[in-house]
């Protein structure tokens, strides 16, 4: 019966892979007691955003098999990378906006939380030098970074994930008055010289628009992609095509778009009132939108009170907009490797 179970296995596709699990290297394990058939999903990401969908379609494939009775579908997860971006990192992430306050450190944040949750390792380094806001937002405005035994900075931990910002550096309150080429080289030594440890997703909050960090950073290290975020009206949209235009430039991958302040709903009313002009980030090109993301008191509350809306408020519908968009870029970082994989060794996929 299991060579049965794995002929029927064979027939499923991972929908965004679009190839079946047994050649993916999926299926982990496959128990037979009598009519009853359990089979381990080894996920490319616990963070997938079509665990659902899979576990349906494995659980219908092998109910197909004579003999068998039921099936029990469980599931484990293991990021993948064609190449590592830095020793022990699978992937790094830049989150960038072609201007400032379209809330892009909000949804870095939110987005690092979501997928510590889902259960990656995840890191976030706030490289918006010029403002750094992240430790703030992760409620450790008031921790300093430390440096471990072999000199390395060590980064903060809180809300599940590691973190190092600008801000843990200096004295609380005080401005960093440096020159362009010592941020450079502070960025470098944030992503180079830190005791990140084994990751699977370092996200990278960057400084908005398109200048010197921004360039230096996709020259340090392999990038897996980036996300840009914007608000949809036009002044912002013109700004976020330059920030693509400049990803392109540097042959980094816009992985999506997220689209912050998409909508407001009137909480006394329920009226949807799209503000700001909703949808408009499809003008960017064909990039997938990763998320629309709603205008809310509460986002902006828990930001200040330094948790994540995600985890302080996971059924807002802005949290539940960016736990899905954290999704979504997950499975976007899957179908990545999985190409790059393709491409550099044909027909295998390398699991680092
Ligand atoms: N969807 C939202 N709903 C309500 N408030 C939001 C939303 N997104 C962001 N904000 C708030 O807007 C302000 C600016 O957000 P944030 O600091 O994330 O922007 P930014 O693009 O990173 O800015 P900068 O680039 O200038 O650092 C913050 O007070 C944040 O809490």
């Amino acid at each position: 019966m299991r060579d049965a179970v794995l002929s029927a296995l064979s027939t499923v596709n991972d929908p965004e892979l679009h190839r079946d699990l047994v050649s993916l290297g999926m299926i982990e394990q496959v128990q037979i007691e009598a009519g009853a058939v359990h089979v381990k999903v080894n996920l490319t990401t616990p963070a997938c955003p079509l665990k659902g969908q899979i576990e349906s379609d494995v659980r219908a494939a092998v109910l197909t098999v004579p003999g068998v009775q039921t099936v029990n579908v469980t599931f484990g997860a293991t990021v993948r990378a064609a190449v590592m971006a830095l020793p022990g990192v699978k992937h790094v992430v830049l989150v960038g906006s072609g201007k400032g306050g379209v809330g892009k450190s909000s949804v870095a944040v939110n987005l690092a939380a979501a997928l510590a949750r889902d259960g990656a390792r995840v890191g976030l380094l706030d490289a918006d030098v010029y403002g750094p806001s992240v430790a703030h937002m992760m409620g450790q405005g008031a921790a300093r970074v430390s440096a471990n035994a072999e000199r390395k900075m060590q980064p903060i931990e809180a809300h599940g994930l590691r973190f190092l910002s600008m801000a843990n550096l200096s004295p609380a309150g005080q401005a960093l008055v440096w020159r362009g080429p010592m941020l450079h080289s502070a960025v470098q030594q944030f992503i180079k010289d830190a005791a990140w440890g084994e990751l699977d997703y370092l996200i990278v909050d960057l400084p908005p628009g398109t200048g010197d960090v921004q360039l230096s950073l996709t020259q340090t290290v392999q990038v897996t992609g980036a996300v840009i975020v914007t608000t949809p009206q036009a002044v912002a949209l013109i700004d976020a095509a330059r920030a693509v235009d400049m990803f392109r430039k540097a042959s980094v991958p816009v992985l999506g778009v997220i689209e912050n302040m998409s909508y407001f709903v009137a909480p006394d009313t329920g009226i949807t009132y799209d503000l700001f002009g909703r949808g408009g980030s499809r003008q960017l090109g064909e990039y997938p939108l990763l998320g629309e993301i709603p205008l809310e008191v509460a986002l902006r509350e828990d930001a200040d009170a330094g948790t994540p809306a995600v985890l302080a408020h996971p059924q807002a519908p802005a949290s539940v907009a960016l736990a899905q968009a954290a999704r979504r870029l997950a499975g976007q970082i899957s179908v990545r490797a999985e190409h790059r994989a393709l491409a550099d060794l044909p027909g295998q996929l390398t699991v680092v």
